[in-house]
């Protein structure tokens, strides 16, 4: 299996493909130029560094080595560059991101990046209210972060100023040295929210509208350690994390978007690099030989390098053979650690029809298919697309069932939140990354409890010649795109300061 297509059913799809905006072709022409760049027939014998995975952490590191005049070849195992970023035109104008998409405050590094290659962003649409769907007390309309639900705001809040005073002494590069890491880690999120609130199950529930899109999986899952981590990371140098600069929309991570969507990026970059870069290229295995050189070994060939770059998600780096052998440590971390799962559904209609009702198109549920809902417009047409984020054990439910199936549950689950209009779409379309061979899920790699204060120092260690990047190995933003970029700033210092 290659990369899945995403399932696409529209009543207007055939027609209006003729009929696509600049944007998309600019994008489209942008992608052939890409493909038309990219390293044909065989692999160069040598090179001074390869890097594995054409993600942007890869593509980051890459440049910044070629920046500094040395040769470097990306090998990638897909046909295509981006990894978790990917861009979805939709029949109907426009584009939208099948995967990474919002950037928000304090994301300098992919900000200041998709700047440097002239692309811009856009807000959010935020103007009105937001849904909450209560199983107790039915629809509520409501403004800020949390529902004001009296069966768990005030639970809810003390539970998140909590979370966020114990992420606060949490060491960013080195979560595992903390004097509670073990304690912590011993237990889930779910088993803390369990222990430290009244209401226990409506806090669960609402905690998992944040957990489902953000970590593809539910609170008990994930370590509780890991939680704190990931919130401590939600900032940068000078900005300690919080959960709000990691949940919100307005000042936070889901603030905005890239124009013609995120998937430029990679492109960009990767256009810059052009026959640095091949694709079909799985990597199988890495050989440290003597006299400081590492043999790749790809579906294309072999390659000599003196250092290597690993930039390919925790999961997929079991795939590979490395001689010598990585130590037990690095290895029980790659086994124990796991790729959340998540699928993004989108629904495109003639108009943003709950604009005109107030409302911003933001929605939590606690049941359905559509647990987060957000308006996920495109600059370029005057349509609306609603985005459901479908994670966990949401997934578990929905992800399983027929296409069929899960549009209907997902349509529903959007005409509760935003009236009956949900239900009549000029376009559906969905991608389930648990389907992508080379991702394995999404958005991020979860710990479950009881791996992070024992494996975890194991992330970034290089293992001989062979350096770590990709966004799980971040210590700010990891398991966003910034993350990406930060961790292949680090890995290209790592690198060029040893070679
Ligand atoms: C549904 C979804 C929603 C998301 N939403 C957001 C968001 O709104 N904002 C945000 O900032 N982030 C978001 N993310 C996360 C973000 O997309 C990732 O953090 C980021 O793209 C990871 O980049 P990376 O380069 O570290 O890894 P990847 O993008 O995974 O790149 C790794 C590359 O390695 C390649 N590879 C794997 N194995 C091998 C091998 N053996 N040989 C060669 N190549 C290999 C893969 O094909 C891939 O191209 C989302 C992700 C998903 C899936």
């Amino acid at each position: 299996m290659q990369t899945i297509p995403r399932h696409t059913l529209g009543r207007r799809g055939l027609l209006a493909g003729g009929a696509a905006a600049f944007g998309v072709l600019a994008l489209d022409a942008l992608e052939a130029d890409v493909q038309a760049g990219v390293r044909k027939g065989r692999l160069p014998r040598k090179v001074d560094v390869v890097v594995v995975g054409a993600g942007i952490a890869g593509l980051v590191a890459a440049s910044q080595v070629k920046q500094a005049g040395h040769s470097v070849l990306v090998v990638e195992a897909r046909d295509r560059v981006g990894g978790r970023v990917l861009n979805h035109e939709l029949p109907t104008g426009g584009t939208i991101e099948a995967g990474g998409a919002f950037v928000g405050p304090t994301q300098d590094h992919i900000k200041n990046l998709a700047s440097r290659l002239g692309i811009a962003t856009f807000d959010e649409y935020v103007t009105g209210k937001n849904v909450y769907l209560s199983s107790l007390l039915g629809r509520m309309e409501f403004t800020g972060t949390v529902p004001p639900d009296p069966t768990i705001l005030l639970d809810a809040a003390l539970a998140l100023k909590r979370l966020n005073a114990f992420a606060k002494e949490v060491p960013v590069d080195a979560p595992w040295s903390h004097p509670r890491a073990a304690e912590w880690d011993a237990v889930s999120l779910g088993d803390w929210l369990r222990r430290n609130t009244v209401n226990s199950r409506g806090v669960e529930k609402l905690i998992q509208s944040w957990t489902q899109p953000g970590f593809g999986a539910d609170p008990d899952q994930i370590s509780l350690l890991f939680v704190l981590h990931y919130i401590a990371c939600s900032g940068d140098e000078t900005h300690p994390g919080t959960f709000e600069r990691n949940s919100d929309t307005v000042g936070g991570a889901q603030e905005s978007r890239f124009v013609g969507g995120s998937q430029r990026v990679p492109l960009e970059l990767a256009r810059r690099l052009r026959k640095r870069i091949a694709l079909n290229a799985a990597v199988t295995r890495i050989v440290q030989l003597p006299h400081g050189r590492v043999r790749v070994h790809t579906r294309r060939g072999k390659v000599k390098a003196r250092r290597v770059i690993v930039a390919a998600p925790p999961k997929q780096v079991l795939g590979i053979g490395f001689s010598p052998a990585l130590p037990a440590g690095r290895t029980a971390l790659l086994e124990q650690v796991q790729m959340g799962r998540l699928m993004k559904c989108d629904a495109v209609y003639d108009t943003p029809f709950w604009r005109e009702k107030g409302l911003t198109g933001f929605g939590i549920a606690e049941t359905g298919a559509v647990r987060v809902a957000f308006d996920n417009h495109v600059t370029d047409t005057g349509h609306g697309v609603l985005l459901a984020f479908v994670g966990g054990s949401a997934w578990q439910q929905y992800g399983t069932r027929s296409f069929e199936e899960r549009r209907t549950a997902v349509l529903e689950g959007f005409a509760k939140m935003f009236g009956e209009q949900a239900l009549h779409p000029i376009d559906y379309t969905e991608h389930d990354w648990t389907r992508e061979q080379w991702t394995g899920g999404g958005p991020t790699a979860i710990y479950p409890p009881g791996v992070m204060a024992t494996h975890g120092r194991h992330i970034r260690t290089p293992h001989g010649r062979v350096h770590w990047a990709g966004t799980e190995t971040s210590t700010y933003w990891t398991g966003y795109m910034d993350g990406a970029v930060r961790s292949g700033e680090r890995a290209a210092r790592e690198v060029l300061d040893a070679l």
